[in-house]
């Protein structure tokens, strides 16, 4: 079977495509051990990239525990990308159908290769009766108290399809992250797990963000987390709706439009090499 590796801001998967391919079987399994990076490819997950009957394509994502999200922020950049590039879809606009719905893309292209794709996330979902994956008290849960494991964190609870803890932080020290990260993903207040995000605050423009990810471990970027991360700050007052957010594998640009209240993001995809699976 062919795979190509991708990466977004250093967000890695694994993508097959299902255009050129059959689906494969098992692929919980799969995603499980061709994430592996001793004895796989290796990557944070696998992205099955497959024909769509309501979109130009269709984007299925596992994480490296074999979990199925409802969406993936950074691997829906590298879909487009790979459409554009591989003369699947050729177009400078895109719609992906994914679980959270059909999502609209702009490719941005330097000659015949796209270089990086503004997303529209939709709309973050933050009322805790809509969140369903969140059940932290009533109303709008902005900076909520949460207690764990004798640490006192306010947290804002934002749902992008899938579920996110953003913790606002002077600190994303590693006993935050790796320590913590893991005891609030599996927390049973949060009845489907949660991704974790833990953002400093560097301007009212700016933030540094380092994720958590439900499945997956820390990761060097997390799309949907940059999402829930802008809804959070615009909501808790402290930042302005078009902010830069730093990750460990590069840059994602956050715009929540008022108007539409529509998220939109924008960062790079880039291919990485392709291989063939004897697994
Ligand atoms: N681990 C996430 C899926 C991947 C999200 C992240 N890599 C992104 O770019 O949005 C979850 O289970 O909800």
């Amino acid at each position: 079977m062919q795979f190509t590796k991708m990466q977004g801001a250093g967000n890695d998967y694994v993508y097959i495509d299902c255009f050129a391919q059959p689906t494969p079987e098992n692929i919980a399994d799969l995603a499980i051990r061709i994430s592996d990076r001793h004895f796989g490819v290796g990557g944070d997950g696998l992205v099955l990239i497959q024909p769509s009957e309501i979109a130009d394509a269709r984007m299925r994502m596992f994480n490296a525990d074999g979990s199925e999200s409802e969406m993936c922020g950074n691997a829906i950049r590298c879909v487009a990308k790979y459409l554009y590039d591989h003369d699947i879809r050729r177009t400078p606009t895109l719609n992906i159908e994914t679980g959270v719905g059909v999502l609209k893309l702009d490719l941005q292209a330097e000659g015949d290769r796209v270089q990086q794709v503004t997303v529209n996330m939709g709309k973050p979902i933050l009322e805790a009766a809509e969140v369903p994956t969140t059940i932290l008290p009533s109303g709008r849960v902005v900076d909520e108290k949460f207690e764990i494991d004798g640490h006192q964190l306010s947290v804002t609870c934002v749902s992008m399809g899938n579920p996110h803890c953003v913790c606002f932080v002077e600190s994303a020290t590693d006993e935050l992250v790796l320590g913590l990260g893991p005891k609030i993903e599996v927390d049973p207040r949060f009845p489907n797990r949660t991704n974790v995000e833990f953002v400093e605050v560097i301007s009212r423009g700016e933030l540094r963000q380092r994720t958590w990810e439900r499945g997956s471990g820390e990761t060097w970027a997390c799309g949907t987390g940059a999402s829930a991360v802008c809804a959070a700050a615009v909501l808790s007052g402290r930042t302005d709706r078009d902010v830069l957010i730093h990750l460990l594998g590069g840059d994602l640009r956050l715009r929540w439009d008022e108007a539409s209240g529509d998220m939109f993001k924008t960062g790079p995809a880039v291919e990485v090499f392709t291989g063939q699976w004897e697994g």
